[in-house]
């Protein structure tokens, strides 16, 4: 697995990479709305300066003889001021939510195709890629809005302080300088703030995932069985405790940090206001400056150290937005994890069959091998069955199998073309499966069957237009015997099989409320989706039924055995009675193919399998043994 990658870095050039990929995110989600952002913000940022000049001029007009027009023209100006600074904002918060929101949609789009690009599943397996999508989706949906909004009010304080500091200048040079040179202490400071913060998130990410976690099962209802009984419930509940303590610690000492630097910061610019409106009375008084003069001063000192302070915050907000949205722009800029040829071989229906020559395979360098030199064949139209310990590698076979993972050494070959040679999404259109950790989807029945082909889904399948898929999936369900238990169900083959989704609105009516499956209801479910695209050319079934009852685990087997008659399968169970038909089967141990043959040269060996098969048949035996005795004395 890699190593847990930096935080953003933060240097200039990241941040500039990250402006420009943030406003070309909102630009495109049409152009006229960024336009009016920036112009309601300029609109904002000047309406102080002009209603400051006003009210000067308005002072220093009454202070003499002045036009009544004149002084009524003043006041109009003044009362227009006031209207637009008092009505932009308004306008200026729905733009940017209505970027926000168009923005939000893309940048998920964006994120999630991203997500697709990665074909194989190493990415999905490596905690801190992990970690990074999920900064990268809180981050991606808000950081582009809130880098705009941040860069156009960063543009609103720069105008605000320029024309504040023309004022400034008109009446003391002197001050101007001073009121600017105040604010760079906080500027440093407030990055500094900002880049730490940044990578305390990142470096509470493991916390917070944790956490999470203990939050998810103490009310996910498959937990709450073994919770209650075990009485598991205060420790988990504790260490849950535990986590948010660590990051509220980690959270606090942030908050300190900055509060005393603000204070400081607070002190700094109060003692700079402070002297400046003491020399500005005494200029007054002293008549080098009119009533109108000192208001315009009063009001450029607190607008320029209002601006300024809002040019920090906004420069520190979009810094700590910037750092995060890197995490989107890396998911989004990752490549491929599995290299794909640039001129991929077409993937033929089999004819020949599936080798795994020389395979050697580990999922990191820092990992152990789990397959070593395996050597193994599926011929066209045969079946193979795989067993082994647990452990011994055989779902990791299936994952290189169905190229989730190239091996790091050897191939696997289909007719003899290496599977690196080829798309793996055609090559994953050939293949149905069963795996062993099968999802349940919190979907309707029908769309859990029909997700195993997507085409009949959405009626695009050869013989799904006329009723939308439905006959198909039908179908596939009655195979798997999964037809009865879809149609008992409230809304048969439309009822939700989650509760997850539940509308408080419709509480009333009881067909609505999703229905759980059992286990084995889910398995069946699971095969029928297998079924659905069982015209594939290679089927693999890995304990497709672990959740049966014997009954049922017979019948199964039973319709499997007709099915994969003359069909290329792989079969993989630790149930080794249902292996034994498999025309042949590789025994793994510690990821190397130790025996091949059939059942009945297996046990002739006795090697491993033989020993497996034993024991799992004297446990039969006695049970069936033991019965009579328990009859016999009840
Ligand atoms: N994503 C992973 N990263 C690192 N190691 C892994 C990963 N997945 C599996 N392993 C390791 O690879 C080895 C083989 O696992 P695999 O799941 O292939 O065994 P298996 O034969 O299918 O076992 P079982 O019969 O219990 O299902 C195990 O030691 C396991 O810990």
């Amino acid at each position: 697995m890699s190593e847990r990658p930096e935080p953003g870095t933060g240097g200039v050039r990241t941040s500039l990479r990250g402006v420009v990929a943030a406003l070309a995110l909102a630009w495109s989600t049409g152009w006229y709305l960024p336009v009016a952002f920036a112009l309601l913000t300029l609109v904002q940022a000047a309406s102080p300066v002009v209603a400051a000049w006003l009210t000067k001029a308005v002072l220093d007009a009454i202070a003499g003889e002045p036009a009544a027009g004149y002084v009524l023209g003043l006041g109009l100006g003044l009362a227009g001021t006031g209207l637009v600074a008092t009505l932009a904002p308004f306008a200026s918060r729905y733009v940017i939510d209505e970027i926000s929101r168009r923005v939000g949609l893309l940048s998920q789009d964006r994120l999630f195709a991203a997500v697709e690009r990665f074909t194989g599943l190493a990415r999905f397996e490596d905690p801190a890629f992990l970690d990074r999508i999920r900064l990268a989706h809180q981050s991606g949906g808000e950081t582009p809005t809130n880098v705009t909004s941040s860069v156009f009010s960063v543009i609103g304080a720069v105008v605000t302080i320029g024309g504040f500091l023309v004022s400034l200048l008109v009446i003391s040079p002197v001050m101007a300088l001073v009121v600017l040179v105040a604010a760079l202490p906080a500027l440093f400071v407030e990055l500094r703030l900002s880049r730490a913060r940044a990578g305390m998130l990142w470096n509470l990410g493991p916390v917070e995932r944790r956490e999470f976690f203990f939050r998810d099962l103490l009310s996910n209802v498959q937990a709450a069985k073994e919770i209650r009984l075990f009485g598991a419930g205060p420790y988990l509940r504790g260490r849950m405790a535990d986590d948010r303590r660590e990051s509220n610690a980690q959270n606090r000492r942030m908050d300190q940090r900055g509060l005393s630097a603000q204070s400081l910061l607070g002190v700094l610019s109060a003692v700079v206001a402070g002297g400046g409106l003491v020399w500005a009375v005494l200029a007054a008084v002293d008549g080098r400056l009119t009533v109108g003069d000192l208001t315009l001063f009063v009001a450029a000192v607190g607008g320029v150290q209002g601006a300024l302070t809002q040019l920090v915050q906004d420069i520190t907000f979009a810094h700590n937005q910037l750092l995060m949205f890197d995490h989107y722009l890396k998911v989004v800029g990752t490549g491929p994890d599995l290299v794909v040829a640039a001129r991929p071989r077409p993937v033929p229906a089999l004819r020949k069959g599936i080798e795994f020559r020389e395979v050697w395979f580990r999922y990191s360098p820092e990992h152990p091998w789990v397959l070593r030199d395996v050597n193994l064949v599926i011929p066209h139209g045969g079946s193979l069955g795989l067993v082994g310990r647990n452990g011994a590698g055989k779902s990791t076979f299936v994952k290189l199998l169905c190229r989730m993972y190239d091996p790091e050494r050897g191939a696997v070959l289909w007719d003899g073309v290496d599977l690196r040679d080829m798309d793996p999404a055609e090559l994953r259109r050939r293949i149905g499966a069963v795996f062993q950790d099968y999802m349940e989807y919190d979907l309707t029945a029908a769309e859990n069957i029909g997700l195993g082909d997507v085409d009949v889904l959405t009626g695009d399948a050869p013989g799904s237009d006329s009723d939308g898929g439905r006959g198909l999936v039908r179908a596939a369900a009655e195979h798997a015997g999964a037809d009865p238990i879809v149609e008992n169900l409230p809304r048969g083959y439309d009822t939700l099989l989650t509760r997850m989704f539940f509308d408080v609105s419709d509480d009333e009516d009881d067909t609505q409320l999703g229905v759980p499956l059992s286990g084995g209801q889910w398995q069946r479910l699971a095969l029928a989706r297998a079924y659905l695209r069982g015209q594939r050319d290679l089927l693999i079934l890995d304990e497709p039924s672990s959740g049966l009852d014997a009954e049922a685990e017979h019948e199964i087997h039973t319709g499997l055995r007709a099915h994969r008659r003359g069909r290329t399968s792989l079969l993989i169970s630790h149930r080794l009675g249902t292996v034994r038909e498999a025309e042949r089967i590789a025994v793994l141990d510690e990821g190397a193919v130790v025996e091949t043959g059939s059942h009945d040269e297996l046990l002739t060996q006795d090697g491993l399998y033989a020993h497996l098969y034993r024991i799992q048949a004297r446990g039969y035996q006695d049970s069936a043994e033991a019965v009579p005795v328990q009859a016999g004395e009840g």
